[in-house]
């Protein structure tokens, strides 16, 4: 059974609490979903193997540690996830970049797809999704569905909030995917938007309502 890791270190709680506002505009929205992702991608790598590596410093040689050479890549699912590229990228400058374009359909709430473009080697790369919301879990659990379908077997989900309905959503369709939380909310209300939440992240990253 994957891992469901929901954040608790005091920083990330303190900037979920400045994106909750409804008064935080565009500029601050953007900036802290940027830090908020580059701290839950810190606690998503944690389990990098790392092999020793001799070095030379100014004084003499000694042995450090180097990350072992594990080809990675970023999926931000569009648009809303495109606003944690930059943060999880300042982590793993390294990773190549997928995206997968869906959006929820406000009346069924089912993720409707209308792009995907992965590195070519996706299959051979750790893959690290990332969208600020899980809500009903459509979106990511479709998401998901579309890297497997290209090959990839490493994956791990990024959010910074989520419903109880969308991580059950996704334990039952992707039991093999680590689940990283900035914070796990109350439920869903009537329209399918996740309570006390932030509202539209993609309208709030973007500045389009
Ligand atoms: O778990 P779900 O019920 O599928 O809901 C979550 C999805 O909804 C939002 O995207 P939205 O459809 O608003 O698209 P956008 O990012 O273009 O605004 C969010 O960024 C997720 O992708
Ligand atoms: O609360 C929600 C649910 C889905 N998508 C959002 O942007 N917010
Ligand atoms: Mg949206």
């Amino acid at each position: 059974m994957s891992k469901v890791m929901v954040m608790d270190h005091p920083l990330i709680q303190h900037k979920i609490g400045l994106i909750r506002k409804k008064e935080t505009g565009t500029k601050d929205f953007r900036e802290t979903i940027s830090e908020i992702a580059m701290m839950i991608c810190y606690e998503a790598t944690r389990h990098l193997e790392l092999a020793d590596v001799q070095i030379e410093t100014p004084i003499c040689s000694t042995t450090v540690k180097e990350i072992k050479g594990r080809k990675m890549a970023i999926v931000p699912i569009l648009r809303a996830g495109l606003g944690m590229v930059d943060g999880a990228l300042k982590m793993i400058p390294a990773a190549k970049i997928g995206h997968i374009g869906l959006y929820r359909d406000p009346e069924t709430l089912k993720p409707v797809e209308y792009y995907c473009k992965l590195p070519a080697d996706c299959a051979e790369r750790e893959v690290f999704v990332v969208d600020p919301m899980l809500a009903t879990g459509g979106s990511s659990v479709a998401a998901i569905r579309m890297l497997k379908e290209k090959g990839c077997k490493k994956i791990h989900f990024l959010c910074i909030i989520a419903a109880p309905e969308g991580v059950k959503a996704m334990q039952e369709a992707h039991p093999d995917v680590d689940v990283y939380i900035g914070a796990l909310d109350e439920h869903l209300n009537e329209h399918g938007y996740i309570v006390p939440g932030l509202g539209d992240a993609g309208d709030r990253i973007f500045g389009t309502k």
